[in-house]
Protein backbone atom coordinates (compact mmCIF):
# COMPACT_ATOMS: atom_id res chain seq x y z
CA UNK A 1 0.00 0.00 0.00
CA UNK A 2 2.03 3.39 -1.24
CA UNK A 3 1.36 5.75 1.91
CA UNK A 4 1.94 9.53 1.29
CA UNK A 5 3.98 12.00 3.63
CA UNK A 6 2.34 15.33 3.77
CA UNK A 7 3.09 18.57 5.41
CA UNK A 8 0.16 21.21 5.64
CA UNK A 9 1.14 24.84 4.98
CA UNK A 10 -1.47 26.81 6.63
CA UNK A 11 -4.20 25.19 9.16
CA UNK A 12 -7.21 27.02 8.71
CA UNK A 13 -10.09 25.53 7.21
CA UNK A 14 -9.08 23.83 4.20
CA UNK A 15 -6.03 22.29 5.72
CA UNK A 16 -8.04 21.47 9.10
CA UNK A 17 -10.70 20.13 6.94
CA UNK A 18 -8.25 17.78 4.75
CA UNK A 19 -6.87 16.58 8.76
CA UNK A 20 -10.21 15.61 9.27
CA UNK A 21 -10.58 13.86 5.70
CA UNK A 22 -7.38 12.04 6.73
CA UNK A 23 -9.13 10.99 10.16
CA UNK A 24 -11.92 10.11 9.26
CA UNK A 25 -11.05 8.61 5.33
CA UNK A 26 -7.54 6.64 5.44
CA UNK A 27 -9.35 3.71 5.47
CA UNK A 28 -11.84 3.71 2.84
CA UNK A 29 -8.56 5.73 1.10
CA UNK A 30 -6.57 2.70 0.97
CA UNK A 31 -9.52 0.70 -0.64
CA UNK A 32 -10.38 2.81 -3.19
CA UNK A 33 -7.70 4.72 -4.30
CA UNK A 34 -4.83 2.52 -3.05
CA UNK A 35 -2.82 4.61 -0.99
CA UNK A 36 -3.07 6.51 2.45
CA UNK A 37 -1.93 9.94 3.56
CA UNK A 38 0.15 10.70 6.95
CA UNK A 39 0.59 13.96 7.84
CA UNK A 40 4.11 14.60 8.84
CA UNK A 41 4.29 18.34 9.80
CA UNK A 42 2.38 21.65 9.82
CA UNK A 43 3.19 24.99 9.93
CA UNK A 44 0.52 28.73 10.45
CA UNK A 45 1.71 31.79 10.86
CA UNK A 46 -1.32 32.13 13.72
CA UNK A 47 -0.88 28.70 15.48
CA UNK A 48 2.21 27.57 15.25
CA UNK A 49 4.29 24.53 13.93
CA UNK A 50 4.22 20.72 15.24
CA UNK A 51 6.79 18.26 13.08
CA UNK A 52 6.31 13.90 13.45
CA UNK A 53 8.32 12.42 11.18
CA UNK A 54 6.37 8.99 12.00
CA UNK A 55 2.84 10.92 11.52
CA UNK A 56 1.04 13.39 13.78
CA UNK A 57 -2.31 11.97 14.97
CA UNK A 58 -4.82 14.04 12.72
CA UNK A 59 -7.65 13.69 15.31
CA UNK A 60 -5.72 15.54 18.12
CA UNK A 61 -4.80 18.50 15.01
CA UNK A 62 -8.27 18.61 14.42
CA UNK A 63 -8.96 19.17 18.10
CA UNK A 64 -6.55 22.05 18.65
CA UNK A 65 -8.63 25.07 19.17
CA UNK A 66 -8.18 28.16 16.74
CA UNK A 67 -5.90 29.97 19.31
CA UNK A 68 -2.70 31.87 18.97
CA UNK A 69 0.18 29.41 19.50
CA UNK A 70 -2.08 26.57 19.99
CA UNK A 71 0.31 23.93 18.69
CA UNK A 72 2.71 24.05 21.70
CA UNK A 73 0.36 22.34 23.44
CA UNK A 74 0.98 19.35 21.38
CA UNK A 75 3.91 16.73 21.86
CA UNK A 76 7.14 18.41 19.76
CA UNK A 77 4.68 21.41 19.04
CA UNK A 78 5.62 25.06 18.57
CA UNK A 79 3.61 28.64 19.36
CA UNK A 80 6.04 29.98 16.43
CA UNK A 81 5.59 28.53 12.65
CA UNK A 82 8.36 27.30 10.66
CA UNK A 83 7.29 26.98 7.05
CA UNK A 84 10.74 26.15 5.94
CA UNK A 85 11.61 23.79 8.50
CA UNK A 86 8.32 22.14 7.51
CA UNK A 87 8.76 21.88 3.92
CA UNK A 88 11.65 20.71 3.45
CA UNK A 89 12.96 18.77 6.40
CA UNK A 90 9.41 16.81 7.82
CA UNK A 91 10.17 14.02 5.35
CA UNK A 92 6.55 14.95 3.22
CA UNK A 93 6.42 13.62 -0.23
CA UNK A 94 3.81 16.12 -0.70
CA UNK A 95 2.84 19.73 0.87
CA UNK A 96 -0.44 20.82 1.11
CA UNK A 97 -0.22 24.96 0.66
CA UNK A 98 -3.28 26.81 1.98
CA UNK A 99 -2.32 29.83 3.18
CA UNK A 100 -3.86 33.02 2.47
CA UNK A 101 -4.15 34.25 -1.35
CA UNK A 102 -1.86 36.96 -2.09
CA UNK A 103 -3.03 38.97 -5.36
CA UNK A 104 -0.66 40.78 -5.58
CA UNK A 105 2.50 38.98 -6.02
CA UNK A 106 1.26 35.40 -4.68
CA UNK A 107 4.23 36.18 -1.97
CA UNK A 108 4.51 34.33 0.89
CA UNK A 109 2.89 31.15 -0.83
CA UNK A 110 4.86 31.44 -4.26
CA UNK A 111 7.70 30.62 -2.00
CA UNK A 112 7.03 27.74 0.09
CA UNK A 113 5.76 25.83 -3.34
CA UNK A 114 9.38 26.66 -4.72
CA UNK A 115 11.03 25.62 -1.40
CA UNK A 116 9.19 22.33 -1.88
CA UNK A 117 9.75 22.15 -5.57
CA UNK A 118 13.48 22.80 -5.64
CA UNK A 119 13.93 19.12 -3.43
CA UNK A 120 11.60 17.67 -5.43
CA UNK A 121 8.29 17.56 -2.97
CA UNK A 122 5.48 17.58 -5.40
CA UNK A 123 2.57 20.55 -3.82
CA UNK A 124 -0.98 20.52 -4.18
CA UNK A 125 -2.49 23.75 -3.44
CA UNK A 126 -5.73 26.02 -3.37
CA UNK A 127 -3.99 29.48 -3.07
CA UNK A 128 -5.07 31.50 -6.29
CA UNK A 129 -2.12 33.91 -5.89
CA UNK A 130 1.14 31.64 -6.60
CA UNK A 131 -1.34 30.10 -9.73
CA UNK A 132 -2.52 32.88 -11.02
CA UNK A 133 0.95 34.84 -11.05
CA UNK A 134 3.65 32.37 -11.39
CA UNK A 135 2.11 29.05 -12.37
CA UNK A 136 4.79 29.00 -15.34
CA UNK A 137 8.01 29.16 -13.47
CA UNK A 138 6.18 26.76 -10.99
CA UNK A 139 5.24 24.54 -13.52
CA UNK A 140 8.78 24.68 -14.90
CA UNK A 141 10.50 24.24 -11.52
CA UNK A 142 8.35 21.14 -11.13
CA UNK A 143 9.32 19.66 -13.96
CA UNK A 144 12.79 20.05 -13.71
CA UNK A 145 13.42 18.45 -10.34
CA UNK A 146 10.37 15.66 -11.02
CA UNK A 147 8.16 16.66 -8.77
CA UNK A 148 4.09 17.80 -9.60
CA UNK A 149 2.28 20.97 -8.64
CA UNK A 150 -1.14 20.00 -9.06
CA UNK A 151 -3.86 23.34 -8.20
CA UNK A 152 -7.15 21.92 -9.15
CA UNK A 153 -8.67 23.99 -5.69
CA UNK A 154 -7.82 27.00 -7.46
CA UNK A 155 -11.05 27.48 -9.70
CA UNK A 156 -14.24 26.23 -8.13
CA UNK A 157 -13.22 24.38 -5.18
CA UNK A 158 -13.58 20.78 -5.06
CA UNK A 159 -15.55 20.75 -8.27
CA UNK A 160 -13.16 19.76 -10.88
CA UNK A 161 -12.78 22.37 -13.67
CA UNK A 162 -9.44 22.66 -14.57
CA UNK A 163 -8.55 18.79 -14.93
CA UNK A 164 -11.73 17.97 -16.45
CA UNK A 165 -11.26 20.68 -19.59
CA UNK A 166 -7.45 19.90 -20.04
CA UNK A 167 -7.97 16.11 -19.58
CA UNK A 168 -11.87 15.16 -20.54
CA UNK A 169 -12.39 18.47 -23.42
CA UNK A 170 -9.30 17.96 -25.03
CA UNK A 171 -9.25 18.58 -28.88
CA UNK A 172 -12.81 20.14 -28.36
CA UNK A 173 -11.28 23.70 -29.33
CA UNK A 174 -12.34 25.91 -26.07
CA UNK A 175 -13.24 29.15 -27.32
CA UNK A 176 -13.97 30.79 -24.43
CA UNK A 177 -15.74 30.13 -20.91
CA UNK A 178 -18.58 32.49 -19.11
CA UNK A 179 -19.29 32.22 -15.39
CA UNK A 180 -19.87 32.43 -11.62
CA UNK A 181 -16.64 31.77 -10.04
CA UNK A 182 -16.86 33.27 -6.43
CA UNK A 183 -18.87 31.46 -3.67
CA UNK A 184 -18.89 33.97 -1.00
CA UNK A 185 -20.61 36.77 -3.76
CA UNK A 186 -22.85 34.63 -4.97
CA UNK A 187 -24.15 33.74 -1.64
CA UNK A 188 -24.74 37.24 -0.88
CA UNK A 189 -26.79 37.97 -3.45
CA UNK A 190 -28.86 34.96 -3.20
CA UNK A 191 -29.03 35.61 0.14
CA UNK A 192 -30.15 39.69 -0.41
CA UNK A 193 -32.64 38.15 -2.91
CA UNK A 194 -34.09 35.82 0.29
CA UNK A 195 -34.10 39.37 2.22
CA UNK A 196 -30.76 39.13 4.03
CA UNK A 197 -28.85 42.62 3.65
CA UNK A 198 -25.23 42.71 2.35
CA UNK A 199 -23.28 42.58 5.49
CA UNK A 200 -24.92 39.93 7.58
CA UNK A 201 -24.71 37.93 4.36
CA UNK A 202 -21.38 38.58 4.33
CA UNK A 203 -20.84 37.51 7.83
CA UNK A 204 -23.15 34.09 7.02
CA UNK A 205 -20.68 33.56 4.12
CA UNK A 206 -17.28 34.01 6.46
CA UNK A 207 -19.20 31.44 9.40
CA UNK A 208 -19.41 29.12 6.79
CA UNK A 209 -15.67 29.73 5.46
CA UNK A 210 -16.38 30.86 1.85
CA UNK A 211 -14.73 33.92 2.29
CA UNK A 212 -11.55 35.14 2.23
CA UNK A 213 -9.21 36.36 5.16
CA UNK A 214 -10.05 39.93 3.43
CA UNK A 215 -13.17 39.63 2.31
CA UNK A 216 -12.80 42.74 -0.23
CA UNK A 217 -11.19 39.85 -2.63
CA UNK A 218 -14.81 38.53 -3.12
CA UNK A 219 -16.71 41.43 -2.96
CA UNK A 220 -14.60 43.20 -5.18
CA UNK A 221 -14.38 40.31 -8.06
CA UNK A 222 -10.94 40.45 -7.38
CA UNK A 223 -11.05 36.39 -6.49
CA UNK A 224 -12.63 35.96 -10.02
CA UNK A 225 -10.40 37.80 -11.72
CA UNK A 226 -7.67 36.16 -10.61
CA UNK A 227 -9.77 32.45 -11.52
CA UNK A 228 -10.29 33.91 -14.78
CA UNK A 229 -6.25 34.66 -14.94
CA UNK A 230 -5.68 30.89 -14.55
CA UNK A 231 -8.46 29.50 -16.34
CA UNK A 232 -7.70 32.05 -19.70
CA UNK A 233 -4.21 30.59 -19.26
CA UNK A 234 -4.15 27.02 -18.79
CA UNK A 235 -6.89 26.37 -21.02
CA UNK A 236 -7.00 29.24 -23.58
CA UNK A 237 -3.32 29.15 -24.52
CA UNK A 238 -3.29 33.18 -22.91
CA UNK A 239 -0.50 34.53 -21.00
CA UNK A 240 -2.76 37.01 -18.79
CA UNK A 241 -1.86 39.13 -15.94
CA UNK A 242 -4.74 39.90 -13.73
CA UNK A 243 -3.79 43.75 -14.73
CA UNK A 244 -5.25 42.65 -17.78
CA UNK A 245 -8.59 41.81 -16.90
CA UNK A 246 -11.17 45.04 -16.12
CA UNK A 247 -12.72 44.01 -12.65
CA UNK A 248 -15.78 45.12 -10.91
CA UNK A 249 -17.23 43.51 -7.99
CA UNK A 250 -21.11 43.50 -6.13
CA UNK A 251 -20.79 45.88 -3.67
CA UNK A 252 -22.41 48.73 -5.56
CA UNK A 253 -25.65 46.25 -5.84
CA UNK A 254 -28.40 47.27 -3.71
CA UNK A 255 -31.19 45.60 -1.94
CA UNK A 256 -33.70 48.13 -4.43
CA UNK A 257 -31.61 46.65 -7.85
CA UNK A 258 -31.77 43.06 -6.21
CA UNK A 259 -35.54 43.83 -5.69
CA UNK A 260 -36.10 45.41 -9.26
CA UNK A 261 -34.25 42.52 -11.36
CA UNK A 262 -36.61 39.86 -9.24
CA UNK A 263 -39.85 41.68 -10.50
CA UNK A 264 -38.32 41.80 -14.09
CA UNK A 265 -37.46 38.02 -13.87
CA UNK A 266 -33.93 38.42 -14.05
CA UNK A 267 -30.86 38.39 -10.87
CA UNK A 268 -27.31 39.52 -10.70
CA UNK A 269 -24.56 37.74 -11.16
CA UNK A 270 -20.93 38.21 -10.97
CA UNK A 271 -19.76 37.47 -13.88
CA UNK A 272 -16.14 36.00 -15.49
CA UNK A 273 -15.16 35.26 -18.69
CA UNK A 274 -13.05 35.10 -21.64
CA UNK A 275 -12.77 34.76 -25.42
CA UNK A 276 -10.38 33.96 -27.84
CA UNK A 277 -10.18 36.94 -30.75
CA UNK A 278 -10.77 36.23 -34.00
CA UNK A 279 -6.45 37.18 -33.94
CA UNK A 280 -5.92 34.73 -31.51
CA UNK A 281 -5.53 36.96 -28.33
CA UNK A 282 -7.54 36.57 -25.16
CA UNK A 283 -9.73 39.75 -23.81
CA UNK A 284 -11.39 38.58 -20.15
CA UNK A 285 -13.42 40.51 -17.72
CA UNK A 286 -15.29 40.39 -14.34
CA UNK A 287 -17.83 42.58 -14.10
CA UNK A 288 -21.85 41.82 -12.21
CA UNK A 289 -24.32 40.98 -15.09
CA UNK A 290 -28.34 40.87 -14.95
CA UNK A 291 -29.41 37.96 -16.44
CA UNK A 292 -32.50 36.85 -17.35
CA UNK A 293 -34.01 33.90 -14.88
CA UNK A 294 -34.47 31.98 -18.38
CA UNK A 295 -30.32 32.07 -18.63
CA UNK A 296 -28.76 29.01 -17.11
CA UNK A 297 -26.58 30.69 -14.59
CA UNK A 298 -29.53 32.82 -13.17
CA UNK A 299 -30.52 29.44 -11.56
CA UNK A 300 -26.96 29.02 -9.99
CA UNK A 301 -27.54 29.86 -6.22
CA UNK A 302 -25.77 30.26 -2.79
CA UNK A 303 -22.31 28.68 -2.72
CA UNK A 304 -22.87 26.88 -5.78
CA UNK A 305 -20.64 27.91 -9.01
CA UNK A 306 -20.59 27.30 -12.45
CA UNK A 307 -18.55 27.13 -15.59
CA UNK A 308 -19.76 27.36 -19.08
CA UNK A 309 -17.37 26.51 -21.71
CA UNK A 310 -17.63 27.68 -25.48
CA UNK A 311 -16.20 24.92 -27.78
CA UNK A 312 -16.03 24.74 -31.59
CA UNK A 313 -16.75 21.23 -31.49
CA UNK A 314 -19.60 20.31 -28.76
CA UNK A 315 -21.15 23.96 -28.48
CA UNK A 316 -21.13 25.33 -24.57
CA UNK A 317 -20.24 22.67 -22.05
CA UNK A 318 -21.46 23.21 -18.04
CA UNK A 319 -19.85 22.42 -15.12
CA UNK A 320 -21.95 23.45 -11.79
CA UNK A 321 -20.63 22.05 -8.25
CA UNK A 322 -19.65 23.84 -5.24
CA UNK A 323 -17.41 27.07 -5.63
CA UNK A 324 -16.38 26.95 -1.75
CA UNK A 325 -16.32 25.90 1.81
CA UNK A 326 -14.01 23.64 3.71
CA UNK A 327 -14.26 20.32 3.21
CA UNK A 328 -15.10 21.12 -0.33
CA UNK A 329 -11.89 22.19 -0.81
CA UNK A 330 -10.05 19.99 0.93
CA UNK A 331 -11.49 17.34 -1.26
CA UNK A 332 -10.04 19.59 -4.49
CA UNK A 333 -6.61 19.13 -2.56
CA UNK A 334 -7.42 15.02 -2.26
CA UNK A 335 -8.26 14.96 -6.09
CA UNK A 336 -4.56 16.35 -6.60
CA UNK A 337 -3.11 13.88 -4.95
CA UNK A 338 -5.13 11.23 -6.63
CA UNK A 339 -4.15 12.55 -10.10
CA UNK A 340 0.10 12.44 -8.54
CA UNK A 341 -0.71 9.23 -7.56
CA UNK A 342 -2.29 7.96 -10.93
CA UNK A 343 0.39 9.52 -13.00
CA UNK A 344 3.40 7.85 -10.52
CA UNK A 345 1.41 4.53 -11.44
CA UNK A 346 1.63 4.79 -15.12
CA UNK A 347 5.54 6.07 -15.32
CA UNK A 348 5.89 2.68 -12.90
CA UNK A 349 4.46 0.70 -16.27
N1 LIG B 1 -12.29 28.38 1.81
C1 LIG B 1 -12.61 28.13 0.54
O1 LIG B 1 -13.75 27.85 0.21
C2 LIG B 1 -11.56 28.18 -0.50
C3 LIG B 1 -10.30 28.66 -0.24
N2 LIG B 1 -9.37 28.72 -1.23
C4 LIG B 1 -8.03 29.21 -0.93
O2 LIG B 1 -7.39 28.28 -0.05
C5 LIG B 1 -6.53 28.96 0.86
C6 LIG B 1 -6.91 28.58 2.28
O3 LIG B 1 -8.26 28.93 2.49
P1 LIG B 1 -8.89 28.82 3.96
O4 LIG B 1 -8.36 27.65 4.66
O5 LIG B 1 -10.34 29.00 3.78
O6 LIG B 1 -8.29 30.14 4.61
P2 LIG B 1 -8.10 30.44 6.15
O7 LIG B 1 -7.95 31.92 6.24
O8 LIG B 1 -9.14 29.77 6.96
O9 LIG B 1 -6.71 29.73 6.49
C7 LIG B 1 -5.49 30.20 6.06
C8 LIG B 1 -4.49 29.82 7.13
O10 LIG B 1 -3.20 30.17 6.67
C9 LIG B 1 -2.48 30.71 7.76
N3 LIG B 1 -1.43 31.57 7.21
C10 LIG B 1 -1.55 32.79 6.63
N4 LIG B 1 -0.36 33.24 6.26
C11 LIG B 1 0.55 32.29 6.59
C12 LIG B 1 1.97 32.18 6.48
N5 LIG B 1 2.69 33.15 5.96
N6 LIG B 1 2.56 31.07 6.94
C13 LIG B 1 1.84 30.07 7.51
N7 LIG B 1 0.50 30.14 7.66
C14 LIG B 1 -0.13 31.22 7.20
C15 LIG B 1 -3.50 31.48 8.58
O11 LIG B 1 -3.08 31.64 9.93
C16 LIG B 1 -4.72 30.58 8.44
O12 LIG B 1 -4.82 29.65 9.52
C17 LIG B 1 -6.67 30.44 0.55
O13 LIG B 1 -5.61 30.80 -0.30
C18 LIG B 1 -8.00 30.54 -0.20
O14 LIG B 1 -8.03 31.59 -1.11
C19 LIG B 1 -9.60 28.24 -2.48
C20 LIG B 1 -10.83 27.72 -2.80
C21 LIG B 1 -11.93 27.71 -1.86
N1 LIG C 1 -13.50 33.09 -1.29
C1 LIG C 1 -13.61 32.20 -2.40
C2 LIG C 1 -13.13 30.84 -1.98
C3 LIG C 1 -12.83 29.99 -3.13
O1 LIG C 1 -12.01 30.31 -3.99
C4 LIG C 1 -15.05 32.12 -2.85
O2 LIG C 1 -15.92 32.59 -2.12
O3 LIG C 1 -15.29 31.59 -3.95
Amino acid sequence: MTEYKIALLGFGGVNRALAQLVAEKNELWAEELGFTLKIVGVSDIFLGSVIGKDGLDPKKLVAVPAAKGAFSALENGSAEPANETVIRFSGADIVAEATFTNPVDGEPATTFCRWALEKGISVVTTNKGPVALHAAALKKLATSTGAAFEFEGAVMSGTPVIRMAQETLAGSEITGFKGILNGTSNFILSSMQAGLDFSNALAKAQDLGYAEADPTADVEGHDVRLKVVILANELLGAKLTPNDVCCEGISKITAEDIQSAARADSRWKLIGSAQRTPSGTVTASVSPQLLPNTDALAGVSGATNAVSFETNLLGPVTVVGAGAGRIETAYALLSDIISIHKNKIKQAI
